[in-house]
Formats: C-alpha cells, structure tokens, sequence
C-alpha cells in the first residue's frame, strides 16, 4: 500500500488510477499535479473524488510521497523529470503510463545521465478515445495488459510492489525490454492510429466528403474509431516512436503496392489468398490469446422436431490433416478437393506454410500444396501453434524428430492439458529428443535429430490412430524399419494416403511397417465427408420420430464405420447406397430413417472404430429403450474435454440415468430427456451431441461454450438448421 500516491497528470488514465486505487485501498492518500492550465480538470477530479488533493507547484505535489506515476503526455515527460530532480527522493516509487518506453528511458538519461534504480517505465494498454478525468473509470485496467520495462539498474523490490499495484488494479502483468514493446505497440497500435487518421484525413478532403461519410457502414465505422483519439496525445506519441513505426509503414505501402498491382491484374488466387491468410491469422490470434476479442459462441436448441433432407457435411478431419502433411513432403504439386476448412485442419496447414511450404487456398474445400519433398522442410520463425489439434501436435512431433531443425509445438488450454508421453516416449525410444512439461504435455520442445534416428520395434498400449501415424511418420526419417502393432485396429488414412503418394508401408497382420526407403510423389486426393461429422445426423435422424436423412459422399473407411454398425445394432435404419472407391478410400450415400432404438453392451472391438461419435452415441442410448454399456473406452477421457465425465453431467442435468464408469458409461434408456443449460467445455463434439439431444427433449436446451464446433464443423448450425433443427446461435 502506498502511504501518498501523487499523480501527475490526472486524465484518463491517472483518472482511472487514483478511481480504482481508491476503490481497492491501496493508498492512503492520493493527490494530483497540473499545471495553472490544468487546475479545472484537476478541481474536477478532486470534485469526483477521484483525488484529495491537488496542486499546481510540483514540489508540494510530491513531498512525502512514496508513489509518483507520470500519467502526462509523453512529450512533457523530460521537462516534468527535470521539475522532478530537485525533490528526488531515494525511497520513492516512480513509473510512468506512456505509450512509448524507449523515448522515457532517454528523457530519464538526458536528465539524470542514468536510469534511477527507483523509476519503473510502464505502460497499461487500456487507452479510449475519451479523456480529461470526467472520462475516468475504476474498471479501465481490468484484464488489461500493463507491460514494464525494467532496465538492469532496476530496484527488485519496488518492481515487485509496482506488479503488485497493478494487479490489484486488475491488469494482467507482464515485463519486456523497452526496445521489442516499442517495436509492439508501433505495429499494434501506433501504426493501426496512422492509418485511422490517414484513411480520415483522405476521404475527409475529398470534395464529396459528405456523400462519402453519409453511406459509410460498419466497416468504415469500426476502421476508423480510433482516429476519435486525442489528436495531441497520438502526436506526441507517433513521434516518441517514429524509428519504430517508419520502417512499418514503409513495408505497409509495399504491402498495399502489391494488392494494387493484383487488382490491377484481375489476380483473384493472390488476392484471395493474402484475405483468406489474415482472416485465419487473426482468427487464429483470437484463440490462442483467449483474450477479450475471443468471442464466445451458445447454441439454443429448441424442443422436438424432426430432420429431412439431404445434405453433404464437410470433409474428413483425419485425411484432410493428412493431405497437407504429405503433400508438403511430396515431390510436386498435390491438389485437394474436399478439404476441411476448419480451424484443427487449418492449424496444420499453417503449420506447414509456416515451415516454408507454398500452399494456396483452401477455398471452396481447395488446396493446392506445391511440395517440397521429403527434406525440404525449413525452420519455422515461431512456435507451432496448433490450436486444439490433437492430430496435428502429435503426428507432427513424429514428422518433426527427424529434421534438421529445432521447433516448439503449442496449443490452446484443451490441448497444453492433453497426454503427450503416448509419443514422446516411443519417439524417445527411436533416439528422438523431445521435451513436454512435467505432466508430460506441451509444448512439446523438439531437437531435431536429422539422420539420428533408429526404427523400432513397438507395440502401443492404447489403440490410437495418432500414435501409430506419429511413429510412422518417424520412421520415416529412421535407419531400419519401424514396425508399429496396434492391439485393435484403428483408422488407417496414413497408410492409405502414403500407399496413394506411392510411398512404400507394409502390413503384417495388426503390425504397420514402414522405413525411410521412398519418396513420395505428388498427387490429386478428393477428400469425402467425415463420418464423424455426418454422426451427428445419423443419430439425430434416428432418434426423432419422422426422420429421414441422406447424406451425400461419406468416408466409409471400415475403421470408421463403427457408429454405423453400433447405430445398427440398436435397431437404426441406415442404408449405405452408391458404395464406391474415390482415391483409395471407400465412399458412399446414407439414407438414415427414424427407427425406434434399443440399448445394447457396446461391443469393445467396435470402441476405436467409432472413438470420436461416443458423444452422440451417448445421445442415442438416452433415446434407446432399456440400458446402453459401454467399456474399454478409457480414451474418452483424454480428448478434448474428459467426454466421458462432461457426457454424463450433461445427460444427468437433463435427466437422463447415465452413470459414468472409468472406461465408459452404463446409461439408462427411456428417451425422457429433458431441457436446461448444460455445458460443453469448449469440446466441439459434446457441443454439437447435446444440440442434437434437443430433438428428444422436452423442454429447450441450452449449450455453453460452443466456439470450437468450428474446430471440425463450422457449418454445423446451417446444416443442422436446414435438415430441421430449432438451433439458434448466440456470439457475444
Ligand atoms: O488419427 C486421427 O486422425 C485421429 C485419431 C483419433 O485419436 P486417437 O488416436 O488419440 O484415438 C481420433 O480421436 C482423432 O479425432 C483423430
Ligand atoms: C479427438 C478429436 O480430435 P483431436 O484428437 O485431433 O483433437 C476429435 O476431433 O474428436
């Protein structure tokens, strides 16, 4: 707690300091500094309460203060320094809030000849277009970011009392050189200023301004917003940083030569892939910084219903990851039709451009990737990010032991929670060198060990199609020949799609066998439907009463097709019509009628074959007559959510008799599902199966948390909607 907290400046954001320092208790007295000019804004804020006290000379201002915060604009910060020095106290407190941090440590140089250990440069990133201290709020720092910059000399304990400070305020802490923040917050939010007023100050001359601005919608609206800031403050500021947001914007006006020589051009493919690129990097900022910009999705379902029509749900998961995998290690140029644009298929694409590997589109399920064979594969600049991709981080870290290169795997919180010893140990084992956490999760640290790696021999101990395809992939770059034996056969894309790429893999009974003789030559892959996807509709058709569904081009790969025949042996009607085999992969049409179902004990053997429709299938048996079992499926508990336990507090919530066991669930049939709020702990599938409970239940259902849908099926509502459900789907 400080004893006297004086603030010189006492705008907007000292406003907003003294409020929420005040509010929390955290000094005793606070006070406020301007200058003659100032004194109404500074009465104001004492009228406000904002302040006890304020003054005008400097010198009262700060006495027996132990806490001094410039909140003045960045251009006074060295004469405000100089004011200062007379009455320098050692064992004061002094920071600062401006926006730039290298030009605040040259001022403190060109006034003291050194940084005092006691002045802790900081900037909150909280600013608004309003200011003066009428504008001051309490929350104004609440799940901000506030980065320091401490220099070498810097006081330990009182950088640790200003982090404390401001994370009583509610600021989210963090510290960095003043160099790399200046280089920051030129890019993200000086410059994005620089254009705001430019695009103003442009359209504003032009002679038919009001024409321009009366029609100007949202778009216009949204880009501009910030050219409402404090035009003093923002000068200052863009000067304070000019060496960091020059060479920005002369690398913008190179960036916009290259879209005005597209357009020129008529170049739809560049031009659409430099759209497509940044709206699924921002989308793909959005997640990983989980912050306030990340919206969040809820589905509302409405009672009863019925599902008709016929439709074609979007493209397998498992092959489309495949597809950019070996397409980018091909030898030439792979052309995917079908491809899953969805965020887990999107993560391992940019993955992949991010280790150098030209790939365009995808646009309307089109992918072309322009391989760059076996070895070409350069170091990417940053981490991997791979969202909430489990596929994606663990057949990459078999792919990605063998190269020349060193790399870092991340994810989102679902994924940085998931098993990641199911790889690194048997990779380990090859010679691979690979750290995770404690817990044995990611990020996943990989040394490269190109030309180091030797096969083995391995027997899993889980079925897992991700741990055979990451030891495969492996094995690739390994002396020998890996053999890799499943205790149950799972779902055999990569064995399929290297075969298809004319890479050599062998079968021996439930051995895989692969080794690191082969290239891979490019080629076309026409992705079908996922069946995980189309699960959805299968049991939704086959639960509510009426029904009658054909879905269009499904992947019938027998280790997929275990919702089908565990459906069937409830009693479901699905008839599997035009069966025929697209690039390597069986494909059919399912007509899928209402039938009424009857619980069974789920057969063990059919538990990897349909391990990602256990959600839905959970759905089903509540709609069954008499008990549903199901055992040997432990794996549920470490996808995406734990599915066996959010599963069965979802169906108790609506009041469904379902009984989670270790290794499954026994649920109690009957169909009297009912309504209320049940949450799907941002796992796409639970979201989506509880969407689908609401054709059998009896009152609304709501789903929390349903922004990841987008992860394997961002067409899901359309669909769903389409073929009759009473979905509706709140974004906040
Ligand atoms: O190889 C794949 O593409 C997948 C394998 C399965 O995971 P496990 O291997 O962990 O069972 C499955 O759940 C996942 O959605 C996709
Ligand atoms: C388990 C799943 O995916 P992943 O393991 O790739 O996250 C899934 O899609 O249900």
């Amino acid at each position: 707690m400080f004893d006297k907290l004086c603030l010189i400046g006492v705008g907007l954001i000292g406003g907003s300091i003294a409020k929420a320092a005040k509010k929390h208790g955290l000094a005793r007295t606070i006070v406020g500094y301007g200058r003659e000019q100032d004194s109404a804004n500074l009465a104001l804020a004492l009228d406000l309460g904002l302040i006890d006290a304020f003054f005008t000379d400097i010198a009262s201002a700060v006495t027996n203060a132990d806490g001094v915060i410039l909140a003045a604009p960045v251009a006074s910060t060295e004469s405000i320094l100089a004011q200062l020095k007379p009455h320098w106290s050692s064992a004061t407190l002094y920071s600062d809030v401006g926006s730039t941090k290298v030009s605040v440590i040259s001022a403190l140089k060109a006034v003291f000849g050194e940084v005092p250990s006691n002045f802790i440069p900081a900037h909150p990133i909280a600013g608004a277009e309003q200011s003066g201290a009428l504008a001051a709020v309490d929350q104004l720092f609440v799940n901000k970011r506030l980065i320091i910059t401490p220099t070498s000399t810097t006081n330990h304990d009182l950088l640790l009392k200003l982090q404390w400070f401001w994370r009583r305020l509610g600021a989210i802490v963090s510290c960095m050189d003043a160099e790399p923040h200046d280089q920051i917050l030129a890019a993200t939010s000086h410059l994005p200023h620089v254009l705001a007023y430019a695009l103003v100050d442009l359209l504003g001359h032009k002679d038919e301004q009001r024409e321009i601005f009366k029609y100007a919608a949202g778009g216009f609206k949204d880009f501009t917003r910030i050219a409402s800031s404090d035009p003093t403050m923002w000068t200052d500021i863009c000067l304070a940083n000019q060496a960091a947001i020059l060479p920005l914007i002369h690398e913008l006006q190179a960036e916009l030569d290259k879209i005005a020589l597209m357009l020129n051009n008529g170049d739809r493919q560049q031009l659409f892939t430099i759209f497509s690129y940044a709206n699924q990097a921002r989308q793909r900022f959005l997640n990983q910084l989980d912050n306030s910009m990340a919206k969040t999705i809820t589905f509302h379902i409405q009672p009863g219903g019925r599902l008709q029509g016929e439709t074609r749900v979007p493209g397998d998961k498992s092959m489309s990851h495949r597809s950019i995998m070996l397409g980018s290690l091909a030898d030439g140029v792979t052309h995917v039709t079908g491809f899953l644009q969805a965020e887990d298929a999107l993560a391992t694409l940019q993955a992949f451009r991010d280790m150098g590997v030209r790939i365009d589109g995808p646009e309307n399920g089109q992918v072309t990737i322009y391989g760059v064979g076996k070895d070409g594969l350069k170091q990417p600049k940053n981490e991997l990010y791979l969202g909430n991709s489990g596929t994606s981080m663990r057949l990459l870290s078999g792919l990605l032991a063998g190269q020349p290169f060193n790399c870092v795997l991340t994810g989102d919180k679902s994924l940085s929670g998931r098993p990641m010893r199911r790889v690194t140990e048997p990779l380990a084992q090859m010679g691979a060198e690979i750290q995770t956490t404690e817990q044995g999760t990611a990020p996943l640290r990989i040394t490269g060990k190109a030309g180091q790696l030797k096969a083995i021999d391995y027997q899993m101990p889980m079925a897992s199609a991700q741990v055979k395809s990451c030891l495969l992939l492996a094995g690739m770059y390994a002396q020998g020949e890996t053999r890799v034996t499943e205790p149950a056969p799972t779902r055999d894309h990569t064995e399929r799609m290297l075969a298809g790429f004319n890479y050599p893999v062998k079968r021996e009974g439930n051995t895989a066998i692969i080794s690191a003789e082969g290239r891979l030559t490019a080629m076309t892959i026409d992705v079908p439907s996922d069946i995980s996807s189309a699960a959805f509709f299968l049991v939704g058709a086959s639960i509510a009463p009426g029904s009658d569904v054909t879905l269009r081009h499904v992947g019938i790969n027998p280790t997929r097709t275990g919702v089908i025949n565990i459906l069937r042996l409830m009693g479901a009607n699905i008839e599997v019509l035009n069966e025929r085999e697209i690039g390597g992969e069986p494909v059919a049409d399912l007509r899928v009628q209402y039938s009424p179902l009857t619980g069974i004990n789920i057969p063990e053997d059919l538990v990897p074959l349909a391990i990602d429709e256990f959600p839905v299938l959970f759905v089903a048996a509540a709609c069954a007559t008499g008990e549903t079992r199901l055992s040997g499926a432990e794996e549920l508990r470490v996808k995406e959510s734990d599915r066996i336990q959010v599963m069965a507090d979802g169906l108790q919530l609506l009041g469904v008799n379902a009984e989670p066991t270790p290794d499954g669930m026994v649920i109690q049939g009957g169909g009297n599902i009912g309504g209320g709020v049940v949450n799907s702990h941002g796992d796409h599938r639970i979201a989506m199966a509880f969407s689908i409970a609401g054709l059998r239940a009896s009152a609304p259902i709501t789903v929390l948390d349903c922004a990841n849908v987008n992860t394997s099926f961002r067409e899901f509502k359309d669909i769903a909607t389409q073929l009759g459900l009473g979905l509706t789907c709140v974004e906040d």
